[in-house]
C-alpha cells in the first residue's frame, strides 16, 4: 500500500508517555545513528543517541561528529545548544526516555558472508529489561529478512512480562557524503508493520520529515508494508545498485576490448528513462561498508532460504573484485614493467602517488575501500607509494598501517612516476595538470574513476588512462 502523506493523520499522541511528539532514542551512533539523532533534533524533536562506545558519546556530547559528513557538524551545534539532543552510553537512562527506539548498530560481514546480528542483539536486550512501558522498537540497520521475527522473541524473552513491545522495520537509504539532506528530504519512507498502533507511531516518529515536506510543497512517498517487505526492500535496493555498477564495469571491460568509450555508452543509455544515469560511472568499483557487505549478506540468507536465484550476486561481486586488480594491470603495464605474471607484475622501483583512500568523495570511510585495496596490491607488487585523501587519512592510516601516507596531494605527487586517481574528490577533479606536471617525475595518470576531463591531461602532454575509455568528456553527474 503506498500512501500520499495527507492521506492519514500524523501524530495523534498515542503513547502511554502522552506526550503528543514521541521521544526518539537512536541506538547505535554511527554514519547512521549519529546522523538521524542530530537530524531528527533539527526536526524537532527530543532525541537522545545512545552508543556503548564511550569516546564517540563523549565527542558528540562536546560538539564534535566523530566522522566526515558535510554540514553535520553545523546541525549538531545548533542542537546541542537547543536542548533537544543529549547523548548517553546508559540503557536504563535510554528506556526511560524514549517512546521510540531505533535500532542503528552495525550488521557486519559474518563468516561466508552472512550478516552479523549480535550488535543487534546486544542492543535489543541491554534496552528492553528497562523498559517500564509500552514502547516501539524501529530496525534501521541493514538486515537479513527475517530479523524482526528474530528481534520480537528476544523482546518476549528480556523485557518485563507486562511491558508490549512493538516492533517495526524502517529501512535507511541515505548516502554519505548527502546524509544531511537524504534523512530530511528522503526520497521515500518505508514502514513495515504488523499492527495500526505501529503505524501510527511510526507516523508520528516522522511527523517532523512530513512537514518539512508539505513546508517546501513536496510529498514524501510512504511505502506500508510487511516487515519482511520492509526488509527486503533495503537490501534488494542495494543489491540493484551494485548490479548497476557492476553492469557497467563490465561493459568498461567490454569498452577496453572493442576499443570503445564506457563514459559516452552510459550517458547514451542513460538518457533512456528506464535506465537512468545515475550509477552507471564505471571505474574501480564499487566499495563502502554497505554494498559489498550488503549483496553478500543478500546471497547468504537467499542459499538459507533456498533461493538459487540471486547466484548472480556473486558473479556482481566477482566482476567489482577484478576493477581493483585491473588498476593493478593498467599501472604495470603504463610504468611498461616485466607483465609476466600479469597478477603480480613487478613494480619495485615506480614511484607511485595515491589518490584517494575513502571509499568515495566526502566522507572519511574507509570501509572496503577499492583506493586502499589497489594501493595495497600495488604496494604487494614492490611499488614505493605515497597515499593521500583529504578526509580519510586518519582511518586509514588505522585500517591500512602497512601503507606511506603523504600529508598533501602534492607530498604525495612528488617525483611519482605514475599518479593513480582513486577517489573522486573536488580536489583532484580540479586539480591544475600543468602544476602537477611540474611535481611529477613522469606524467602518466590512471583515472580509476573515471572523474577527469582527458582532453585537459592531454592537452598538456600527460599519458592518461581511464577504465573503459579512451579520453571522452567527464560526466558529471556521480549521484
Ligand atoms: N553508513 C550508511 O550510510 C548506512 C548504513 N546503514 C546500515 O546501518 C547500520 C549501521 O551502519 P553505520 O552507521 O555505517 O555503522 P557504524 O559502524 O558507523 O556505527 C555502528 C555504531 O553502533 C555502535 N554499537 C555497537 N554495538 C552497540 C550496542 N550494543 N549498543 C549501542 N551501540 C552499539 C557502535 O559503537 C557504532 O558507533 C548497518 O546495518 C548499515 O548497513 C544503512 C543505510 C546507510
Ligand atoms: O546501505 C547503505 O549504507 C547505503 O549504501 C549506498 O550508499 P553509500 O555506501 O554511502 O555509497 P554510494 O554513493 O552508493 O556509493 C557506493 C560505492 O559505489 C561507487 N559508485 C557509485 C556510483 C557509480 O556510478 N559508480 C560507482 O562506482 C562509489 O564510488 C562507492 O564506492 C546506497 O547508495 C545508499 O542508498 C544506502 O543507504
Amino acid at each position: 500500500m503506498t500512501l500520499p502523506i495527507h492521506s492519514r493523520a500524523v501524530g495523534t499522541g498515542t503513547f502511554p508517555s502522552g506526550t503528543t511528539r514521541p521521544r526518539l532514542t537512536f541506538i547505535g551512533t554511527g554514519y547512521l545513528g549519529a546522523t538521524y539523532a542530530i537530524c531528527f533534533a533539527e526536526l524537532g524533536y527530543e532525541v537522545l543517541g545512545v552508543d556503548v562506545d564511550t569516546d564517540k558519546i563523549e565527542n558528540l556530547r562536546s560538539g564534535v561528529v566523530p566522522f566526515h559528513e558535510p554540514g553535520l557538524d553545523e546541525v549538531l551545534h545548533r542542537n546541542l545548544d537547543s536542548g533537544r539532543l543529549g547523548f548517553t552510553t546508559d540503557f536504563a537512562e535510554a528506556a526511560a526516555f524514549g517512546d521510540v527506539h531505533f535500532i542503528c548498530v552495525g550488521t557486519p560481514q559474518g563468516p561466508e558472508g552472512v550478516a552479523d546480528l549480535r550488535y543487534v542483539e546486544a542492543a535489543v536486550t541491554s534496552l528492553v529489561p528497562h523498559l517500564d512501558r509500552k514502547v516501539m522498537l524501529v530496525g534501521k540497520s541493514t538486515v537479513p529478512v527475517g530479523t524482526t521475527e528474530w528481534i520480537r522473541d528476544l523482546c518476549r524473552r528480556f523485557a518485563p512480562t507486562d511491558v508490549a513491545v512493538e516492533v517495526a522495520w524502517s529501512p535507511e537509504f541515505l548516502q554519505e557524503g548527502h546524509a544531511v539532506e537524504d534523512v530530511l528530504r528522503p526520497d521515500r519512507v518505508v514502514f513495515g508493520a504488523s499492527s495500526d498502533w505501529a503505524i501510527d507511531a511510526l507516523y508520528a516518529a516522522h511527523k517532523g520529515v512530513f512537514d518539512l515536506a508539505m513546508n517546501e510543497d513536496r510529498e514524501v512517498p510512504v511505502v506500508i508494508t510487511d516487515v519482511a517487505t520492509a526488509e527486503l526492500v533495503k537490501v534488494a535496493s542495494n543489491a540493484f545498485l551494485a548490479t548497476k555498477i557492476s553492469f557497467i564495469n563490465a561493459m568498461a571491460t567490454m569498452c577496453d576490448a572493442a576499443g570503445a568509450d564506457v563514459a559516452q555508452l552510459a550517458r547514451a543509455m542513460g538518457y533512456d528513462e528506464r535506465i537512468g544515469s545515475k550509477f552507471l560511472r564505471a571505474g574501480v568499483g564499487f566499495g563502502g561498508g554497505c554494498l559489498p557487505k550488503d549483496i553478500r549478506a543478500f546471497a547468504a540468507r537467499a542459499e538459507q532460504l533456498g533461493v538459487t536465484d540471486l547466484r548472480f550476486l556473486g558473479e556482481i561481486d566477482a566482476i567489482n573484485r577484478r576493477r581493483r586488480t585491473r588498476v593493478v594491470e593498467l599501472a604495470a603495464a603504463l610504468l611498461g614493467c616485466d607483465v609476466s605474471r600479469p597478477t603480480q607484475p613487478d613494480l619495485s622501483g615506480r614511484r607511485i602517488a595515491v589518490l584517494g583512500a575513502a571509499f568515495k568523495p566526502n566522507t572519511d570511510d574507509v570501509r572496503d575501500s577499492p583506493a586502499l585495496a589497489v594501493a595495497s596490491l600495488l604496494q604487494g607488487c614492490g611499488a614505493d607509494l605515497r597515499v593521500y585523501d583529504p578526509a580519510g587519512l586518519q582511518n586509514a592510516q588505522a585500517a591500512a598501517p602497512h601503507l606511506t601516507y603523504a600529508k598533501s596531494l602534492e607530498d604525495a605527487a612528488r617525483d611519482a612516476d605514475l599518479v593513480c586517481v582513486l577517489t573522486a574528490w573536488d580536489e583532484f577533479r580540479n586539480v591544475e595538470p600543468a602544476a602537477l606536471a611540474g611535481v611529477v617525475r613522469q606524467t602518466r595518470i590512471i583515472d580509476a574513476m573515471n572523474c577527469l576531463d582527458p582532453a585537459e591531461w592531454i592537452g598538456v602532454g600527460w599519458t592518461y588512462r581511464g577504465l573503459g575509455r579512451y579520453g571522452s568528456p567527464t560526466e558529471p553527474e556521480l549521484r
